[in-house]
């Protein structure tokens, strides 16, 4: 099989992807390290979604390959797959009667039986999951009585507590407050520093630049630009990508994009 450096925890070669008909990605090359937060930016429908289930294994590309650890995708079993990554997916289907700690949990069982009995080490990365997340006095309550961002943060848990090496986020700050957004960015931050490689799709491109070590600007299946955010987040790039004009603040390594409005 096709090898990779180790230096690399996903790759993406020459990938594209289509919904029937629909070409959603176009020849897509793109590498993931451990140790780096990167951060898909792109206008709604651009692709980042799709992009991050063919990172995942949840879609096959139409053509090209997804490597993890110089592997393809295509040849892990789910099990393995759950060793090597977790996916915050944006929505999803759950049961309104399942207990925080169960979901939770659930990420300690995406790599074993469900049969299987919970280890000490299952349970402490559960609880430290649930700590993280400022939801342990929630362990007990059901879902279906969380508020949106309890619930988010619940599942951003789950996530956390299935302790792969490779994170895939899917609009992470959905629902969550100010210090809840900039909690869970602070921890993917942690999480990256720790070694592990996190990929996360975000809106707010204030955000993206105070956190990602590179953005990958999306547009319309490709990618339009990728490096640091001071490269990215260019008044041109903006204006082709998003039709809008900004003024560029810089902050520290950051550059913050204030909105003037729409381009004529
Ligand atoms: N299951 C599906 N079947 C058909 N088309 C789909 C499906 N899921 C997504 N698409 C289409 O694929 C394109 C890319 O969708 P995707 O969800 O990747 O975009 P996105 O960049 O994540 O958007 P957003 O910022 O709105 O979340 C869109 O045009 C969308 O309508």
């Amino acid at each position: 099989m096709n090898r990779l450096t180790p230096t690399l925890a996903a790759r993406l070669s020459q990938v594209s992807f289509s919904y029937g008909h629909q070409a959603i990605l176009h020849q897509v090359s793109l590498a993931v390290r451990p140790g780096e937060f990167l951060a898909i930016i792109g206008p709604n429908g651009c692709g980042k979604s799709t992009l991050l289930k063919l990172l995942a294994g949840l879609l096959r590309p139409s053509a090209g390959q997804v490597l993890i650890d110089g592997l393809d995708i295509a040849g892990f079993s789910r099990r393995q797959l759950a060793k090597r990554l977790a996916l915050l997916a944006q929505s999803g289907g759950l049961p309104d009667g399942m207990l925080v700690s169960d979901l939770v949990s659930m990420g300690r069982y995406m790599h074993e039986s469900w049969l299987k009995r919970q280890t000490p080490d299952d349970r402490r990365q559960v609880t430290r999951a649930l700590q993280r997340m400022a939801i342990d006095t929630l362990a007990d309550r059901p879902l279906g009585q969380l508020s949106g961002g309890q619930l988010q943060r619940a599942r951003m848990a789950m996530t956390l507590a299935q302790d792969a090496p490779i994170l895939l986020l899917d609009e992470p700050t959905n629902h969550l407050d100010l210090k809840h957004q900039y909690g869970v960015l602070d921890i993917a931050r942690a999480e990256a520093r720790a070694g592990r490689a996190v990929v996360a799709v975000l809106h707010d491109l204030t955000q993206a630049s105070l956190y990602a070590d590179r953005l990958i600007l999306m547009h319309q299946g490709h990618i339009a630009a990728i490096g640091t955010p001071a490269t990215v987040l260019t008044d041109d790039n903006i204006a082709d990508v998003y039709g809008i004009r900004t003024r560029l603040v810089a902050v520290g390594k950051a550059v913050i994009p204030i909105p003037l409005g729409a381009l004529e």
